[in-house]
């Protein structure tokens, strides 16, 4: 699906409005009613309804949905913000309909009119919404915060007020929203981590946009879906060998962090590989065997780290380096031989990354079918300090470019930065896989759908996607409380599964 700006979506109402041809009115009191039906599906109308208004077009949804409620026995008080100014036509339009129908409005000019709030009210922020120009300020500062300190429960209409559809709001105030009701396509604003406890839960409802603008639109973002990985996903041949899907090469672990290339060798095996060798320090070799017995296992001849590259690195057709390699000076020269001498596709996390941003010129060091998967600390490390997600996002994009590399940023929507300047947001995946070793567990997922012949596109997206939705049916399963990463490993058949399903 295609994350719009604001401005595209602006424009998507309007190409709508011409082109359907639909009145601007009309086209509010259909966001009015996909929000009224939500609400009454959810049974939030049966509940005390204090709906609060600005004077834009946010508030005239505002407006329309109070007065949809009313016709079904709701219990609505509306606010509205006063400015001093006229609304927007559509706003006032709504105004003198609402009158119509109840008179409780009431007009907000200090904080002395501000109500109290109680735990049973459910508060409609349709205060402000895309047509946010400056952070906010003043009386509608104070009454964002009045709302988001209440126990009410707090649903934003388009967006949480305050929020910047496009760019970051950190250390602004913001809605505190437990629901967020959208149209159509997501924001960019929602699927950033510092933004995650504003939104509360995201709704995308359906408005009847005109599909002929999706279609023609370029977006600069996209989100993977379960079509998107579907598409990616090869049909195995029937009459196939293991020679047919590859032979990866891990380098993973070193006294302590065996448990690393375990967890990373059991995701490699389990996302379709035909062989895996895995070379790690020589105390990794016993338990390396024992655990993943379908793994070979070649044992460098220093007993705690990693201290030669692989012999003969031609029989491979991906490799993945990094997981519990540990910082030691050998180490590093084994990543440094690594990358001149390997041509295959590889994948680089986590110490082969913090190993890697001491090095100055990165783009002499990296060839073209390389995967990075730093999380925010490692990505800082490599390419520098940021201010916000919305930044990291843009260094991703443009280090992917100037590296000619693909750059998987592990978050709270795992987020993958091409060359070609395509990018994606992961819609799977939750806060049950912020545990030890999931890191390892994606490179060896990555490294293993290499090997099978997919891309760096093509594996990176399919294996976050992947990864994600193991880790859903994980905590479907565990709780996001208990799920290890070797759960998430667990869980890879059932991805699949779900993945393949309408592939046959
Ligand atoms: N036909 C349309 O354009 C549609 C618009 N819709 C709704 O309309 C919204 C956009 O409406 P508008 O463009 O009127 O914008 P808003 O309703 O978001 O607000 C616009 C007004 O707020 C002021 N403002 C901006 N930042 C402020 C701040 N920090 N403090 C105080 N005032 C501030 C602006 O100067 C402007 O007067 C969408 O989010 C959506 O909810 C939907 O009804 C769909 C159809
Ligand atoms: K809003």
């Amino acid at each position: 699906m295609k994350i719009f700006t604001a401005e595209q979506i602006r424009n998507w109402d309007w190409y709508t409005i011409a082109n359907e041809p639909i009145a601007s009115l009309q086209l509010m009191e259909r966001v009015a009613a996909a929000c009224s039906n939500w609400l009454l599906e959810q049974r939030y109308a049966q509940k005390p309804l204090h709906i609060f208004c600005g004077k834009g077009n946010n508030g005239g949804d505002g407006l329309a949905i109070a007065r949809q409620l009313l016709t079904q026995d709701a219990d609505v008080t509306v606010y509205i913000l006063e400015t001093g100014k006229k609304g927007t036509d559509d706003f006032q339009r709504n105004l003198e309909l609402l009158h119509k129908y109840t008179s409780n409005i009431h007009f907000l000019q200090s904080a002395d009119f501000f109500p109290i709030l109680q735990l049973q009210d459910v508060v409609i922020d349709a205060l402000l919404g895309t047509g946010l120009d400056r952070p906010l300020e003043g009386l509608i500062a104070e009454l964002v915060q009045h709302i988001s300190n209440s126990p009410a429960t707090v649903i934003s209409i388009d967006v949480p007020t305050g929020m910047f559809a496009d760019k970051s709001c950190k250390d602004c105030i913001c809605m505190r929203a437990d629901h967020t009701l959208s149209f159509e396509v997501y924001k960019q604003c929602f699927l950033y981590a510092e933004n995650a406890e504003y939104c509360g839960s995201i709704h995308l409802l359906h408005i009847g946009l005109h599909p002929a603008y999706y279609e023609a639109t370029i977006a600069a973002h996209q989100i993977i879906e379960s079509k998107t990985a579907q598409a990616i996903c090869k049909k195995r041949n029937a009459a196939a060998h293991k020679g047919n899907f590859g032979h990866a090469l891990l380098f993973a672990g070193s006294y302590g962090k065996t448990g690393a290339a375990v967890l990373s060798s059991k995701a490699c095996l389990r996302s379709g590989v035909g062989l895996l060798t895995v070379h790690t320090a020589k105390c990794g070799y016993i338990p390396l065997q024992t655990a993943v017995p379908e793994a070979m296992v070649e044992t460098d001849s220093n007993e705690q780290h990693l201290s030669a590259a692989s012999a003969d690195l031609l029989r491979y057709a991906a490799i993945g380096i990094g997981p519990g390699i540990g910082l030691h000076e050998e180490t590093a020269n084994v990543l440094m031989q690594l990358l001149q001498q390997a041509h295959q596709p590889i994948v680089l996390d986590a110490d082969a990354l913090n190993l890697l941003s001491i090095k100055k010129d990165l783009s002499a060091l990296l060839h073209t079918d390389c995967i990075l998967t730093p999380h925010p600390k490692e990505f800082e490390r490599l390419f520098g300090k940021v201010a916000n997600d919305f930044e990291r996002i843009e260094r991703a994009k443009e280090k992917a470019e100037e590296l000619n590399c693909v750059i998987v940023l592990k978050s709270h929507h795992s987020f993958i930065a091409c060359p070609d300047g395509n990018a994606w947001f992961n819609s799977t995946g939750n806060a049950g896989m912020a545990t030890a070793g999931s890191g390892d567990v994606l490179t060896g997922i990555l490294t293993g759908l290499l090997a099978q012949g997919y891309n760096t596109t093509e594996a990176a997206v399919l294996g976050v996607y992947l990864h994600g939705l193991a880790g859903d049916f994980a905590a479907a399963e565990q709780s996001q409380e208990a799920m290890i990463a070797s759960d998430i490993t667990a869980f890879l058949g059932k991805a699949f599964l779900h993945v393949s399903q309408t592939n046959v």
